[in-house]
């Protein structure tokens, strides 16, 4: 079979050896253009009706886009209808200027300004195929003749707006195929485009510049947007836009490059939508500016209302690991993620910088909570686990009783290999120490103070022991070595902590105790109650009993070996 590969040819690298914009950063976000009415329209499976567009035109407002393509006005009559209703509806700000697409065809362009004619601001876009394929494929014409559609659009466009001066037109051409022609064509025909426009540096025109399909690296990219923004004609009266596909799975990283470069525009879709695979997404484009510390001048402080409005208009999923929105985007599931995140929370001082590990940005500047950023499942750590219990049920788990727990939590999610839900993780808990009253359940207890004494607590407890009553005395220095003494047990305590859940009247406590029974190895119990004294008894009886019952399993297992050896 022949190589696939040797049907393609190595994308010619642009003779630029002095270019800049390796050096430069973004300081500042270019002026956004969403095409989601056009090009991401013109991309779905069923296009958006009127009434679709104009929800997706009042979210497009309300993030703060101030261009908007709003359709291709020859294209149907519900694009054309789509445009009137905007204008007679008075529905566009006053400060966001519409754009209306079309070919360099006569009768598509006088369709184009009549559909926009009376909007306060609006920019007739046009465009041209200019790359050899086209030009050998699609239209079989020299570079001259490609040359003349473009200039003679120009032309109509100049004389048909001029019959409707109640509108403060623009212009935008675009050289479609631009990063597949060749550099010189591409100037020769925008400046052929300019020369007629005669834009200025007060009235500028746009000049767009669309990887139409997406076939090099980034960096060629950004190497023909430097070219053009560097030989232009008219360059002062001209804003360089760029409109990056992504059919590489590169136009996020495409059009950041071509903005160090130069670009002072860019056009694309929320998250993404578009032909194919899509234009750039602007959504992440937009918060990608964040992490450098700039603000994208575009509001995304309630992402997922966005991203629900997107998903009803485009009647498309996105996906549950698209940058920033994507539903598992803040979550961790894997242990050491958990446990890095959890750290960085605790250290995390308000208003200071972000410095919180796995997490590029705060998911409170998206309106997105902290709750869903740390899941657990069979790949998770005791960080996640405690960090959830900590999160929803105000359980403060000391460090040891952490590792112990999570290999009560390792083994339902191994056995399952399913996710554990935060509420699942606390059922897991109460089972495992807060439920453990057998044996030995608390039932009541009855202490004596007197500092003077050398026991200076004497206690008289109540228990149940196997469902009968049992009543024990003891003294020690304080309640809990008086309840343990009281227990006839060899307990040693090793580890206690103990906080309180909530405030006022409903506050409980939580205590946490790590013993050893008989000079075994250690093991936790925890307590809740509404009194702490309770609550640490209930700990300690947790404990015990999970003793015993270690015990007893190790037991079973050696009679077990015996009987099988
Ligand atoms: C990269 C992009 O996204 S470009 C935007 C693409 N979007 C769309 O096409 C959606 C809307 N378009 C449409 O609905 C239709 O194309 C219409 C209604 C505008 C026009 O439909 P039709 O008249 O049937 O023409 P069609 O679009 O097939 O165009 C083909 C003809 O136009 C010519 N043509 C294509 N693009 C252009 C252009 N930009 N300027 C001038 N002529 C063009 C072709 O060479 C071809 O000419 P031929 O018939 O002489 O061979
Ligand atoms: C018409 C132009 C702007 C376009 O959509 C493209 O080249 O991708
Ligand atoms: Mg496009």
């Amino acid at each position: 079979m022949q190589n696939p590969a040797a049907k393609y040819r190595a994308f010619p690298p642009v003779q630029l050896s002095d270019r800049t914009w390796p050096n430069n950063t973004i300081t500042k976000p270019p002026i956004w253009m969403s095409t989601d009415l056009r090009d991401g329209n013109q991309a779905l499976i069923e296009p958006m009706s009127i009434e679709k567009k104009l929800r997706f035109f009042d979210l497009l407002i309300k993030t703060g886009l101030k261009e908007i393509e709003v359709g291709f006005p020859s294209a149907s009559q519900t694009d054309f209808d789509f445009v009137r209703r905007l204008i007679e509806e008075d529905r566009i700000p006053v400060d966001v200027t519409i754009i209306v697409l079309t070919q360099s065809r006569e009768e598509l362009i006088r369709r184009t300004v009549q559909a926009a004619a009376g909007a306060k601001k609006a920019i007739v876009h046009l465009y041209n195929s200019v790359a050899p394929v086209f030009r050998k494929v699609v239209f079989g014409m020299s570079r001259e003749e490609i040359t003349q559609i473009a200039t003679t659009g120009t032309v109509l466009v100049k004389e048909l707006i001029a019959r409707h001066p109640e509108t403060d037109w623009g212009f935008e051409y675009t050289p479609e195929s631009f990063s597949t022609t060749e550099l010189d064509f591409s100037k020769h025909i925008c400046d052929a485009v300019t020369a007629i426009w005669q834009p200025t540096p007060q009235k500028k025109m746009i000049i767009n510049l669309p990887s139409t399909v997406e076939c090099s690296t980034p960096n060629v990219y950004a190497d023909q947007i430097e070219w053009m923004s560097r030989k232009l004609e008219r360059r002062d009266s001209l804003i360089i836009s760029v409109h990056p596909h992504n059919d590489r799975g590169t136009a996020v990283a495409s059009a950041e490059l071509a903005v160090m470069a130069g670009a002072d525009r860019v056009e694309g879709c929320l998250f993404g939508n578009g032909e194919r695979t899509g234009n750039v997404d602007l959504v992440t484009l937009a918060l990608n500016l964040y992490t450098q510390g700039v603000h994208p001048g575009l509001d995304f402080s309630d992402i997922d209302s966005v991203r629900k409005i997107v998903e009803e208009c485009n009647q498309l999923p996105v996906h549950p690991r698209h940058p920033y929105v994507g539903d598992l985007v803040f979550t961790a599931f894997s242990g050491s993620h958990q446990d890095a995140i959890k750290k960085g929370f605790a250290q995390q001082q308000p208003n200071a910088l972000w410095e919180i590990p796995y997490l590029p940005i705060d998911p409170q500047d998206l309106g997105r909570s902290y709750d869903a950023v740390i899941r657990v499942n069979s790949q998770s750590g005791k960080g996640g686990m405690a960090y959830l219990l900590e999160q929803d049920y105000g359980l403060v788990l000391p460090r040891r009783l952490q590792i112990e727990f999570s290999r009560a939590v390792q083994a339902v999610a191994d056995e399952t290999g399913l996710e554990i839900t935060s509420e699942g993780i606390h059922q897991i808990f109460e089972k495992e120490y807060f439920a453990q009253t057998s044996p030995y359940a608390y039932v009541s207890h009855k202490m004596i103070e007197d500092s003077s004494a050398d026991e200076s607590v004497q206690i008289d407890i109540g228990l149940m022991h196997r469902q009968a009553p049992l009543a024990l005395q003891g003294g020690g220095n304080g309640p809990i070595d008086a309840f343990v003494d009281a227990l006839g047990l060899d307990v040693k305590l090793m580890d206690y902590h103990e906080h309180a859940i909530g405030h006022g009247a409903n506050a409980r406590a939580a205590c946490y105790v790590e013993l050893r029974l008989d000079n075994g190895p250690t093991l936790f119990g925890a307590g809740i109650d509404s009194n702490i004294v309770t609550a640490s008894f209930k700990a300690v009886l947790s404990a015990v009993n999970r003793q015993l019952k270690a015990r007893e399993a190790a037991k079973a297992t050696a009679l077990d070996t015996d009987a099988t050896a």
